[in-house]
């Protein structure tokens, strides 16, 4: 059985491909970001990316999972704790999507592939002065395990909201459900962030922006037109964000084609709003996410 990592060059942004009997998995430096994630390489992708995406230094690139820290989303929605580490520009989905990260680790064997990516704002990031690592540590197998783990290194209690922003590939959007959120609150972020709950299986039948809390460590998206389940099971996170931006939404994003939205699903395993965290010096969080299909 093939097991393998090589380095690549993507459009011009330098990254790794990592390969695991049929599995084949894209990861890029900057943002420590997830390009596409195969679990069989003759089959459709789990892991989304966009026909159209620009590889370009400083933007992250549309679809795989960008890593949102050290705040998710407009920095105004943020808990004041995450609001007022901020002393300078506040991009959307903060700063590490679009940062190196280093390579710490590789290894390939029988068991699985593993790259760890680091980083390292132990002196802090423009705008941004408190000091953290940020790791990731990615293994491919017969599935796909991502831990993102945050130690705060400084010498006060650190607030931080984050996401791992998963673009997953569907048939088609208008025939998928989403198992697991019956119950759950969420905030619809469309209007007005009202507080709503969830009836049943989620189906998405216009543009979707919300923020789910409470939510269990294991959801599945149900693709009939792929005969197909993708599993999610989560842990150190209890909110999760589920976004597809529709038909106007769409002709307005960057690197995203016009009918791109009917093939994607992005469910953000997350640490947001009261989930967010909060790490006195010297501690660590693993937020954690494994992808599984049958
Ligand atoms: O275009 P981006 O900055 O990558 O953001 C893409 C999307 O990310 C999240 O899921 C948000 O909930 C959306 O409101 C946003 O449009």
């Amino acid at each position: 059985m093939q097991q393998s990592i090589s380095a690549m060059n993507f459009s011009g942004l330098q990254g790794w491909r990592l390969r695991f009997g049929s599995a084949q998995l894209d990861v890029c430096q900057q943002g420590g970001q997830i390009l596409s994630y195969f679990p069989d390489i003759e089959q459709p992708p789990v892991i989304w990316l966009s026909d159209c995406a620009e590889y370009v230094t400083r933007q992250s690139v549309r679809g795989g999972v960008p890593v949102c820290w050290p705040w998710f989303g407009d920095l105004q929605r943020n808990p004041l704790e995450v609001q007022k580490n901020i002393t300078g520009a506040a991009p959307f989905h903060g700063l590490a999507r679009t940062l190196d990260w280093q390579l710490q680790q590789q290894r390939v064997d029988e068991t699985g592939v593993q790259l760890i990516l680091q980083l390292d704002a132990s002196h802090g990031l423009a705008g941004w002065p408190h000091a953290a690592y940020l790791t990731l540590h990615i293994v491919l197998n017969e599935r796909l395990s991502i831990r993102l783990e945050n130690h705060n290194v400084g010498t006060q209690p650190l607030a931080i909201s984050q996401a791992l922003h998963s673009y997953f590939a569907v048939s088609d959007i208008r025939q998928v459900q989403v198992n697991g959120l019956s119950g759950c609150t969420y905030y619809e972020t469309l209007e007005q962030w009202q507080l709503r709950q969830q009836q049943g299986v989620l189906t998405l039948n216009g543009e979707t922006d919300r923020v789910y809390v409470q939510v269990p460590q294991h959801l599945q998206i149900i693709d009939p037109g792929w005969q197909r389940r993708i599993h999610l099971c989560s842990q150190g996170s209890s909110s999760a964000i589920v976004w597809n931006p529709w038909i106007a939404k769409a002709k307005d994003l960057s690197g995203f084609a016009e009918d791109a939205w009917q093939h994607m699903l992005c469910i953000e395993s997350a640490n947001v709003l009261e989930d967010h965290l909060l790490l006195a010096p010297g501690e660590r969080h693993c937020l954690e996410l494994q992808l599984s299909t049958d």
